[in-house]
């Protein structure tokens, strides 16, 4: 008897574990590892993946159960993904259910019917198949089950001559078009008109014509316009065997229109060496990791594409991942223009039924590249050559919820299962990456100059404290509305930045800049507007807001953020005539609104393009010659010990969208703290000085890239339970963890109270610490068997990208 090893969907079981289930005799030929199951579990019938088949058991015979049903015919998880969530589990401490759920897409966890596709000529089929495709060459897979056919049935899939296909039962079905085949038999053509009485005058006009098309596949309505008849006449003859329908599959095509092919450019020196460097890498067969450190507008697109060409041509496949912001047409666009129809493209702007589609792409290995965000890194291509990550400062790679998986590092470790190369590519690359280049663990390849040659924009820093002094209390400075005002009368295009993150979150003196601090640690307070207090999320540390300025004892003090749409309106009040788009997150909520907004300024439809962190990345257009960035410090003064790195990587990107073309550049950056590194460096451009005091930073305070961090969050809808079971956290982890570790908390989290519960947490930071992934496994285990009936909810998260 066969045994299959079963991961099934409970969640909150404390031991996170295969089960045994037998493999009925009927199904015995038909499941593989990666097909998803259905399983008898406690009272119910439950879905699972499975992960191994074996031959033997040690569960006693009269307690094993049979599996239910297969769900599909054909793995939808390959081997190596098997081996991932193994990995993942471990690593991101997640159920490993979870991780296997999170590499297939959603569509597939959604209802649907499958259906068995024709692929050729029904002669092909064993006997007991041929029935089914008579009249159609779609029929729903549950008549294989139904009448016990499935192993004919995945001997003609193997062979080709069928296929599967999924149909959501929702809005997102597979999009497919009825058509007419005529017969390819011209003799039976010729019987069946020689047979019909002359009366049925149409019916042999319309066999005449179609002798002429014999084995063609038509659109009916071209066959009425052709032969002038109805539909009538056409099932007429179609009843007579003269021709069938046939369902022909449409991809939703989420491009809509057609992209031009554009040509490989000749490499500067710069782009040459770098690509030659992934090539070598690629030949060998070598998973090293490149990081490529290039200025904005270095061209480290086009070294992907033609590292990606390189891929191709050695017949295998390249993932591409960007970060879901700057997942535009635009920038898809460059990568179909290049490699047309080979391209997938996964992003969460599709709805479930194109996502969908895509992933079949990929999975039918119908493509050779596939663009997408973050989970697009789960990809199933089965002979990878080439991962490519954009912007891999980005912390959007990081996955907020369980499985709490970095697409870094899962990148990384694909690379050594295909042994082939990544590259991280990013003009402002995260210190932690930008360290490890240091240590030589990443290749570095750096592109220090535009690839035209453009000098990079020139920076100017405005002081708003000296604006209000000059009685200027409008949120645009003097420079800035000139600036505006040349633009527009030259008819060249301004991008305004408003960094909203951090939003009415931190209290600063209009008149000196100051940011109120906690007194304990180098971190700004965050502002509760429910109590009126500044807060520490780090050590807890609070106090009321205070009226005057401890620094200069004025009493500007007022809490920061401006919205997009306040900035519209003071906008249109002083250039009445500007043409402005807004994209933030209210105008981009409709489906295809961002695109719309990109193409309409793109076209000149606009002078100003006001947006937030949305327009901050991948915008190359060649009229842009001022951005303006309304307050640098919004983002500068989140309790975040990244907000410095955050801000500068921002600046950078955002004062990197003007002038890449012929028309020099000019960046406008309002801030009220001029003086700080991160503004000062960002003005100059200049990565690596930055990186070189921000690591002092990070060294002073045991922060990564120096340490690690881990943060273990507990919660509850009472306040004392969760700071209880908190301090059974801090308790458990001090006894187990070694000396090197240091435990910080238990400490409210940044927000205390989310969803009617109460956080605490506790942050670790660790240098090698052998116990960790065993401590924290054990504490799950204690929290999963114990504490979840209390209604706890503990969560881990190893290198968290905020906190
Ligand atoms: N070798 C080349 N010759 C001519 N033009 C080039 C070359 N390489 C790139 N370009 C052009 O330079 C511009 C900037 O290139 P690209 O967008 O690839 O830069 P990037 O480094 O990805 O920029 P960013 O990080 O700012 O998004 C593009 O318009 C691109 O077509
Ligand atoms: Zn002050
Ligand atoms: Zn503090």
């Amino acid at each position: 008897m066969k045994i299959a090893e079963v991961i099934v969907d409970v969640s909150a079981y404390p031991v996170d574990r295969p089960f045994d289930y037998s493999i009925p005799e009927a199904l015995e030929e038909l499941i593989e590892c990666g097909c998803r199951v259905q399983v008898p579990f406690g009272n119910r019938n439950i879905l699972g993946f499975v992960v191994a088949i074996k031959n033997e058991t040690e569960v006693p015979l009269d307690k094993l159960k049979p599996i239910s049903t297969l769900l599909d015919i054909e793995p939808v998880l390959t081997g190596e993904m098997l081996e991932l969530a193994k990995w993942m589990k471990r690593e991101t401490i997640a159920y490993e259910i979870d991780c296997l759920q999170a590499m297939i897409p959603s569509a597939l966890r959604a209802k649907y019917e499958k259906m068995v596709l024709l692929e050729t000529d029904v002669e092909n089929l064993e006997e007991a198949l041929k029935p089914f495709f008579q009249h159609s060459t779609k029929v729903p897979y549950k008549e294989f089950e139904k009448h016990n056919l499935l192993i004919p049935l995945k001997k003609g899939l193997r062979e080709k001559h069928l296929s599967i296909e999924n149909v959501v039962k929702q809005k997102g079905q597979i999009k497919e078009i009825r058509k007419v085949k005529i017969s390819e038999d011209h003799k039976q053509l010729q019987k069946i008109h020689d047979n019909l009485s002359n009366r049925a005058k149409k019916q042999k006009q319309m066999l005449l014509w179609m002798q002429q098309h014999a084995g063609a596949i038509i659109e009916p309505e071209e066959i009425y316009k052709e032969t002038e008849s109805s539909p009538q006449v056409l099932h007429a003859v179609m009843e007579l065997g003269a021709a069938q329908f046939v369902f022909e599959e449409v991809y939703r095509n989420p491009f809509k229109k057609e992209v031009e092919k554009t040509d490989f450019l000749t490499l500067t020196d710069e782009q040459e060496k770098a690509l030659k460097a992934v090539v070598n890498a690629m030949d060998s067969h070598l998973p090293e990791t490149f990081l490529l450190h290039g200025v904005t507008g270095s061209g480290k697109t086009e070294i992907y594409l033609q590292a990606i060409q390189h891929c191709i041509q050695q017949g295998k496949e390249a993932i591409v991942l960007v970060p879901e912001i700057s997942l535009t047409p635009q920038m898809t666009n460059r990568f179909r223009s290049r490699f047309g129809e080979q391209v997938a493209v996964m992003h969460s702007g599709l709805s479930v039924g194109e996502k969908y589609d895509e992933w079949r792409k990929v999975h039918e290995k119908k493509v050779k590249v596939v663009v997408g965000a973050r989970s697009a890194v789960f990809a199933p291509f089965e002979n990878v050559g080439l991962i490519i990550l954009d912007e891999e400062h980005e912390s959007s790679y990081k996955q907020e919820d369980s499985p709490r998986y970095h697409a870094r590092d899962v990148a990384i470790w694909r690379s050594k299962y295909h042994q082939c190369p990544v590259i991280l590519g990013s003009a402002t690359p995260s210190l932690e990456s930008y360290a490890r280049a240091r240590k030589n663990v990443y290749k570095l390849l750096a592109l220090k100059e535009r690839a035209m040659k453009q000098p990079l924009p020139k920076v100017e820093i405005v002081d708003m404290r000296e604006e209000l002094k000059k009685g200027n209390r409008s949120m645009f400075s003097e420079k800035l509305v000139e600036g505006i005002k040349s633009r527009l009368e030259k008819k060249e295009q301004t991008v305004l930045f408003l960094n909203r993150r951090g939003y009415s979150s931190f209290v600063l003196c209009r008149d000196c800049g100051t940011v109120m601090q906690c007194e304990n640690c180098d971190i700004s307070l965050t502002y509760h507007r429910y109590n009126e207090r500044l807060k520490c999320h780090y050590c807890g540390f609070e106090q009321p807001v205070p009226t005057i300025c401890p620094e200069c004892g004025s009493d500007h003090i007022r809490y920061f953020g401006t919205g997009t749409q306040k900035v519209e309106e003071e906008l249109t009040k002083l250039f009445p005539e500007a043409r402005v788009l807004r994209m933030d997150v209210d105008t981009t909520k409709r489906k295809g609104s961002h695109e719309a907004i990109l193409e309409d300024f793109g076209a000149g439809k606009a002078d100003i393009l006001l947006g937030t962190q949305m327009i901050a990345k991948g915008l190359d257009f060649p009229n842009i010659t001022l951005v303006g960035v309304l307050s640098a410090d919004t983002s500068l003064h989140l309790p975040d010990f990244r907000s410095a790195e955050r801000t500068f990587q921002l600046l950078t990107q955002v004062s990197g969208r003007a002038g890449r073309a012929e028309k020099p550049g000019e960046v406008i950056i309002q801030t009220y703290t001029p003086e700080h590194y991160a503004i000062q460096f960002a003005k100059e451009q200049l990565y690596e000085p930055f990186y070189e005091r921000e690591m002092m930073m990070r060294h002073a305070a045991d922060y990564p890239p120096y340490y690690y961090i881990a943060l273990v969050q507990v919660s509850h809808e009472d306040l004392l339970v969760a700071a209880d079971y908190a301090k059974k956290c801090a308790d458990y982890l001090r006894s187990n963890l070694s000396f090197n570790a240091s435990i910080i908390g238990p400490t409210t989290a940044g927000i205390v109270r989310l969803q009617n519960r109460y956080r605490y947490q506790c942050l670790i930071k660790y240098k090698i610490e052998p116990n960790l992934i065993p401590t924290f496994l054990q504490l799950m285990k204690i929290y999963r068997t114990e504490w979840i009936k209390k209604g706890i909810v503990l969560t881990i998260d190893i290198n968290p990208s905020l906190i």
